[in-house]
Parts: structure tokens; C-alpha cells; sequence
């Protein structure tokens, strides 16, 4: 079933349009992976759902519920998590005070669960989170995001630069989110990491989305992701 649906948006960075008429739907349960060269509008994409770039036209639903009306603050609390590049950790503060900021949002009850997915973080509860290497801030910034109890979990090209061992954690995390009933949506530019969690796969070119398919297809044929991201 459709949990994120976006209708016809339009965003502008100034004068010029990022997002024209953009349509996209992710189903609670569903990993789909967000593909396009560099400048597409895919960091765009994220921060329009999350209310924090402003939206000319279109309306962003969350179950059949507009809420593009919403200031940026509410929509978090309304079940839609963003893990933004960059991470945005509070790195001065400790793992533990982090995970309660995401606790705060919606007091969902979920930080036993987000640490199961990273045990790691339970043994540095008391460390500051600057001082975690790359992969475990990037553990961390989902682990946040899960204590908010999200129905939809927004991600922009999480394992970008980390270690393998780290992405491999991390796509078990994801996974587990999938069969929660998440409704995942994965900014993700490599086409191993794309074929090994996706269920569909679709992909932006100049601010439009361009082509969508099961990843089932890419999989059969992976000349197709080169194809299609050379699309626009
Ligand atoms: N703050 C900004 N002010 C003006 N233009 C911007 C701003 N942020 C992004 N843009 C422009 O908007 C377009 C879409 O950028 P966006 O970051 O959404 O693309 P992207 O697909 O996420 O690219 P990347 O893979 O490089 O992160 C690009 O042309 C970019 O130059």
C-alpha cells in the first residue's frame, strides 16, 4: 500500500526550477532507490518532502494525507525521518543525547529496536558523537531517525565513503526497516549497492522523474541502469 505519494511538484532554487511536475510513490515494505547524475534534484527531492526547500506546486501525502501544508518541524512528527548527507549529528553531545532528540519527535518507543540494528552504539552510549569514526555517525544518524518512529524513512546516499563493513550494516538495518513496513526511499548512485537491497528503482534527470522499474529488471540486465541514468 502507498504510504509517501508525491503529486506534480515544482521546486526553484531562485529562478530556476529543480522539480518539474515531479511524480514518485513509495509502498510501506518497498526499498526504492533514487538514481541520477549529479545536479538531477535528488537532495531537492528530500527536502521538499521534508518541507525544508519551499514547494511552488504539488502536494506531498503521507497515507492519503496532504500534508504539504505543514511547516518543516511537524512533518517529522507526522512520520516522515530524513537522514540527510552529511549526517547533521549534534557532535558535541553523546550517542545516548542524540537518540533522545530523535525520541523527542514522537516518543515512539523505538531506541531498544534501533540499537539491536547497531550494537555498536550501545557500547558508546556515553561517547560524543563527533569523535565516532564515519560509519558509526552514519549508524547513528539512522538509529536517531528510527527513535522517531518513522513510517517513512528518506535516506541521501547513506554509505557513500564508508568502509564495507560499515555498508554492510547498514543495508542489513534497511532491510530489517523493509520488513517492519517501512516505506524506504534511498538516494544511492552505485549500481552494486542499488541491486542489492532495491525492490524498485527509479531515476531522475533534470528534475523530472524519467523511468521506473522492479529492480528485478536491472538485476536480468545491467546495462539498463547505465541506459537509463544517461536518460534526460
Ligand atoms: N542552495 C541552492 N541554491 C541554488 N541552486 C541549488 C541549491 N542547491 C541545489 N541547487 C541546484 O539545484 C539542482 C539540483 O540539485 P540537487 O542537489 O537536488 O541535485 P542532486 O541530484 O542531489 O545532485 P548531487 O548528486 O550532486 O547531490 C542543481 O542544478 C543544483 O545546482
Amino acid at each position: 500500500m502507498t504510504l509517501l505519494r508525491i503529486e506534480a511538484l515544482d521546486v526553484f532554487h531562485g529562478a530556476s526550477q529543480v522539480l518539474r511536475g515531479l511524480d514518485l510513490a513509495v509502498a510501506g515494505g518497498e526499498i526504492l532507490c533514487l538514481m541520477g547524475r549529479n545536479g538531477a534534484g535528488k537532495t531537492s527531492l528530500m527536502r521538499a518532502i521534508m518541507g525544508t526547500l519551499p514547494r511552488r506546486a504539488g502536494r506531498v501525502l503521507l497515507d492519503d494525507t496532504d500534508i504539504s501544508a505543514l511547516p518543516a518541524h511537524l512533518v517529522p512528527r507526522h512520520g516522515i525521518a530524513h537522514v540527510p548527507q552529511g549526517r547533521r549529528l549534534f557532535a558535541e553531545l553523546t550517542v545516548a543525547e542524540n537518540l533522545e532528540i530523535g525520541e523527542m519527535v514522537r516518543h515512539a518507543g523505538q531506541r531498544d529496536f534501533a540499537l539491536s540494528l547497531f550494537p555498536v552504539l550501545g557500547d558508546r552510549l556515553g561517547q560524543q558523537a563527533g569523535t565516532l569514526s564515519g560509519g558509526e555517525q552514519t549508524m547513528l544518524a539512522i538509529a536517531r531517525a528510527i527513535c522517531a518512529g518513522p513510517r517513512v524513512m528518506l535516506l541521501d546516499e547513506p554509505t557513500e565513503g564508508l568502509m564495507p563493513s560499515a555498508i554492510a550494516t547498514i543495508r542489513s538495518a534497511l532491510i530489517r526497516l523493509r520488513a517492519e513496513g517501512v516505506a524506504v526511499l534511498l538516494v544511492e548512485q552505485r549500481a552494486e549497492a542499488v541491486l542489492a537491497m532495491a525492490d524498485r528503482v527509479a531515476f531522475i534527470a533534470q528534475g523530472r522523474i524519467v523511468a521506473e522499474t522492479p529492480a528485478e529488471a536491472l538485476r536480468a540486465d545491467r546495462a539498463l541502469i547505465r541506459r537509463y541514468v544517461g536518460l534526460g
